[in-house]
């Protein structure tokens, strides 16, 4: 049995945050682990309220964890400030495991995940120690200073983050303008590259895309995939989890977590070597 943790925030409404992670690592067959940084108050129509968790405590969890278990690889979500992201960096650097760092900024409805002042430790401890980082255009852009508006920009964007020390990048493309494709752009170190792309699901339930695709590229690599065949998987976990979306609650409503264990044979993502 394969162990793997998640550091992030809980989401009340179980869509995002800890609750899509530990539902995802379920359906991958992996031992789902957490570490929680912060309560949110949350439903598919929004974030009412934040309660950080002490610094003390959030290592109290970590270390509860490494104590007891070979964790076989680690994701990071919602960490919310920088006394967060400093401790967990400094706890982090202390094993050699898969880093996958999800730097969630904002909730669908705007409620801010990360202090402001958050971002710039984010970039100086917590990203050189990732094995993937997977940043959503806003992420990205806020991360590198740079605007995405094309394809072609997630491309010069990508290489950006390299300079701040990540392994891989997978620049994720929901939110740019394309009405027929969901297309994400992955850079290693290397200098390979590659895109993904899916056709784009014309749906308002996509509460947590983000949360579970970090989670299954982290189910995968602590499985013992290789890095490029878990990011395909990862993907295709999160194509068919927004293609049978859940339609609960009133606003955005959460992805479907169970789709890729019935589904799996019958989902395409196109590969372009670039
Ligand atoms: N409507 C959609 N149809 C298909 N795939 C999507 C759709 N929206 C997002 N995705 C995919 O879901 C993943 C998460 O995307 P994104 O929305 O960019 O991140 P986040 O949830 O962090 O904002 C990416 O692989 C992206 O391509
Ligand atoms: C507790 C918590 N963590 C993360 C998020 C944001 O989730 P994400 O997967 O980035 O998806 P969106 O719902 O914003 O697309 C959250 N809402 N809550």
């Amino acid at each position: 049995m394969h162990i793997v943790t998640t550091i992030a925030g809980s989401d009340s409404g179980g869509g995002a945050g800890i609750q899509a992670d530990l539902k995802t690592f379920q359906e991958l067959e992996v031992f789902g682990t957490s570490v929680i940084t912060a309560l949110t108050a949350q439903n598919t129509t929004g974030v009412t309220g934040v309660f950080p968790i002490d610094i003390s405590f959030v290592e109290k969890q970590f270390q509860a964890l490494v104590e007891d278990f070979p964790i076989a690889a680690m994701k990071t979500g919602m960490l919310y400030s920088s006394g967060i992201i400093q401790a967990i960096a400094r706890m982090i650097g202390e094993l050699n495991i898969p880093l996958i760092v999800d730097p969630v900024m904002i909730a669908k409805g705007g409620e801010s995940l990360l202090q402001q002042e958050a971002i710039e430790a984010l970039c100086s401890s917590l990203l050189p120690l990732a094995t993937i980082v997977t940043p959503n255009i806003p992420e990205a852009e806020a991360l590198t200073g740079r605007t995405i508006r094309h394809f072609e920009d997630m491309k010069q964007v990508a290489q950006s983050f390299l300079q701040l020390g990540v392994q891989c990048v997978i620049v994720k493309g929901g939110h740019l303008a394309e009405p027929l494709y969901a297309i994400d752009y992955v850079f290693f170190k290397n200098g390979q590259s590659f895109s993904m792309q899916s056709p784009r699901i014309q749906t308002k339930n996509t509460h947590g895309t983000g949360c579970t695709f970090s989670a299954a590229l982290t189910a995968f690599l602590g499985r013992g995939l290789a890095m490029e065949e878990a990011i395909i998987e990862a993907k295709k976990f999160i194509q068919l989890a927004i293609m049978h979306d859940l339609a609960i609650g009133n606003g955005h409503g959460p992805t479907n977590h169970f789709a890729y264990q019935q589904h799996k044979e019958a989902c395409e993502v196109i590969i372009h070597e670039t």
